[in-house]
């Protein structure tokens, strides 16, 4: 069985002496999703290139089962895969050239990296454009080609920064797809900002403001947190700029007897609100700010 205990100690990084991007971090992982989500900013990437040794924690410690990754950055390395938001191919190059190259950067040779790259293409479903110029690409076919690199070493931590930004439903939906048949045994770590992204993927979920770790549990630990704070009822059209003001607004749907808000409140906020179920759409907003208004 793969080993995949990833853990994180008051784990720091500072770009400047000013605030830092990742403050005071504690996580523990395993094996399955971990979707991590958090607005622009909130050091999502930053915290994505420490665990991937690209860089060191200013502070605190990562361990990968056990071992500190900034002492014996290897023991990682060997078991990661990553998918970098800044992913770029080489468009003359067809899907098998370009991941035979990769192949031999981490050291693969002869036919078995060839058996490996056709491999890992048909586990994205790319087995039948593997001669096709990567340039011809869709940008989802470019992600999944990101992917199939990723997983060139069989590694037993997945991570992808950002990986659904650009694709359009189709494209996104197969993607997230893609990323839970590949769950297994690994730990996958998908960084998004998307609430989506991770809905019916993740196996636990962690939020991130600015630089701070607000929330990690499941997906209906995080619901739990909206609960008694989702209200919807019916209101005048000339109202909703009003409500839109007063309150969070999560979703507004036209009606012929007026238009349905769906708000965040921690009060009754109409005499008419009913509270209602929250999805973790609602929650993470909750979360992220609607305790603002
Ligand atoms: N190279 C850098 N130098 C200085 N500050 C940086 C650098 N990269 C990121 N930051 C800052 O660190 C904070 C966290 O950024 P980071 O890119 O990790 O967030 P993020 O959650 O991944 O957001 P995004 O989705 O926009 O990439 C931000 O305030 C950002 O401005």
């Amino acid at each position: 069985m793969t080993h995949c205990a990833l853990s994180l100690e008051s784990v720091t990084y500072r770009y400047s002496s000013r605030q830092a991007a990742v403050n005071g971090l504690d996580l523990d992982l395993g094996p399955g999703i971990l979707g991590l989500l958090g607005p622009n900013g909130a050091g999502k990437s930053t915290l994505m290139r420490m665990l991937a040794t690209m860089t060191r924690p200013s502070a605190g410690r990562i361990t990968w089962n056990g071992i500190d990754i900034a002492r014996e950055p290897d023991a990682l390395r060997t078991s990661l895969g990553y998918l970098p938001q800044d992913f770029g191919v080489y468009p003359a190059l067809s899907a098998r050239e370009f991941l035979g190259f990769l192949a031999a950067v981490k050291g693969l040779s002869g036919a078995k990296a060839r058996d490996r790259v056709d491999a890992c293409l048909s586990m994205v479903g790319l087995g039948d454009a593997a001669d096709r110029r990567l340039g011809d690409f869709s940008g989802g076919m470019r992600q999944r080609v990101g992917i199939a690199q990723a997983l060139l070493n069989d590694p037993a931590l997945l991570i992808v920064d950002e990986p659904t930004v650009g694709l359009d439903p189709e494209e996104r939906m197969r993607f997230r797809h893609l990323l839970t048949d590949l769950a297994g045994e690994r730990l996958v770590i998908l960084s998004t900002h998307i609430v989506s992204d991770v809905e019916a993927s993740a196996t636990s979920i962690a939020v991130m403001t600015t630089g701070e770790l607000r929330f990690h549990g499941t997906p209906e630990q995080l619901i739990a947190r909206a609960e008694g704070h989702v209200w919807e009822w019916t209101i005048a059209p000339e109202r909703l700029a009003e409500v839109r003001q007063r309150f969070k607004l999560c979703a507004s749907l036209r009606r012929p007897d007026g238009i349905r808000v769906r708000v965040l409140a921690d009060h009754a906020p109409d005499a008419d609100a009913q509270c209602v179920a929250p999805e973790l759409e609602d929650a993470y907003t909750w979360l992220t700010g609607a305790e603002a208004h």
